[in-house]
């Protein structure tokens, strides 16, 4: 038995298609502006597949590079520009950050309704109350992409490796919405190989090569790979690879493909996002009696 392969780009399509259509009925084109610090290769490889995304779907995007020795005061007044900037619709600060400049400091500064990655403390707390507004990209894109393939989430026993604040938490929030039953795992959880073959739904998010081997996977189960991880094959060269090793698409029903699965519907819902920010901010403008709230 072989898996079936749950491509990421035909659901990217689609979403993307709809983020464009969506995008036509602004009076302007909603426009991304990513900010990063540094020059870390992979970053730079990232932010440059979501700019060229962004002008494939007719959105505008513009690219922020600070030196890696950025001051945190200057990546603030940065963000303060951004802000009161009304031609800018969503601002996306690319992860992790020097070590000189605080995260918090600097995912606090960012206009909640401007903020397409959904860290703002306030769009998390909107997530955990139920009413999501701007959410994390890799998490809202893999319910898409879950939906998109008829994935049955409501009822599902899901079980998500990895507990950080980019990928795991906000993924156990989603799924919790969409009415699975969810437990989250992390490193200190004792016999992880027992708890994740209960899952109908199971989730690897946590950054190591291979770590969910067949014998971890319940039979049938539906597998996200979220894990990308470079690591030097055996002609050489580096290779992208995900957290599920290879075998065990002799044992799950669906599996999400490392490269072209879980990171085309990240780009995909970042653009979404951009395209829900520029209308929150239109709905805000077009009635000024509601401005200074924060409008769903
Ligand atoms: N495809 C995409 O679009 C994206 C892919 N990624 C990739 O996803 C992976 C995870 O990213 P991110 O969430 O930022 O990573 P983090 O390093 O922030 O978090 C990893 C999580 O996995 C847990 N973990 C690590 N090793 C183990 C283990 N052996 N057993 C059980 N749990 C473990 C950690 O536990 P603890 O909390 O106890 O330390 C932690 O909660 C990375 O490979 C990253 O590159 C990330 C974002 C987008
Ligand atoms: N503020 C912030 N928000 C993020 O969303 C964020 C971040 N910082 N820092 C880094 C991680 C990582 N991330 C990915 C995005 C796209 C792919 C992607 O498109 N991957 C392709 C392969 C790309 C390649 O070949 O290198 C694929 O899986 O097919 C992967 C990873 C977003 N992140």
């Amino acid at each position: 038995m072989s898996a079936r392969v749950l491509a990421g780009p035909p659901a990217a399509a689609a979403l993307l298609a709809d983020a464009a259509a969506r995008a036509g009925r602004l009076p302007t084109s909603p426009h991304l502006v990513i900010v990063c610090v540094g020059d870390d290769p992979a970053s730079r490889s990232y932010v440059r597949g979501k700019s060229r995304k962004a002008g494939e779907v007719g959105l505008r995007s513009t690219v922020h590079a600070l030196p890696e020795s950025a001051t945190q005061a200057e990546l603030l007044a940065l963000i303060d520009t951004l802000n009161r900037d009304d031609d800018v619709s969503g601002i996306l600060v690319q992860l992790p950050l020097p070590a000189q400049i605080a995260e918090a400091a600097v995912l606090h500064a960012i206009d909640p309704r401007k903020d397409v990655d959904g860290f703002h403390p306030l769009n998390v707390g909107e997530l955990w109350a139920g009413r999501p507004a701007l959410t994390p990209c890799t998490p809202a894109g893999i319910m898409y992409l879950l939906e998109h393939y008829g994935v049955a989430v409501a009822g599902a026993r899901a079980v998500i490796v990895g507990r950080s604040h980019l990928v795991g938490r906000p993924l156990a929030a989603l799924l919790l919405l969409g009415d699975a039953t969810v437990t989250v795992c992390h490193s200190r959880t004792r016999d992880l190989g027992r708890v994740t073959r209960e899952a109908e739904l199971l989730v690897a998010a946590a950054g190591s090569p291979g770590l969910v081997t067949p014998e971890m996977v319940r039979p049938g189960a539906t597998v996200i790979d979220v894990g990308i991880n470079r690591v030097l094959g055996a002609d050489g060269k580096g290779h992208l690879v995900g957290d599920v090793h290879p075998d065990v698409a002799g044992v799950a029903g669906a599996l999400t493909p490392v490269p072209g699965g879980v990171g085309p519907m990240t780009v995909a819902q970042l653009l979404a996002n951009t395209v829900r920010a520029a209308e929150l901010q239109h709905a805000t403008r077009a009635h000024p009696e509601v401005a200074g709230e924060f409008v769903r």
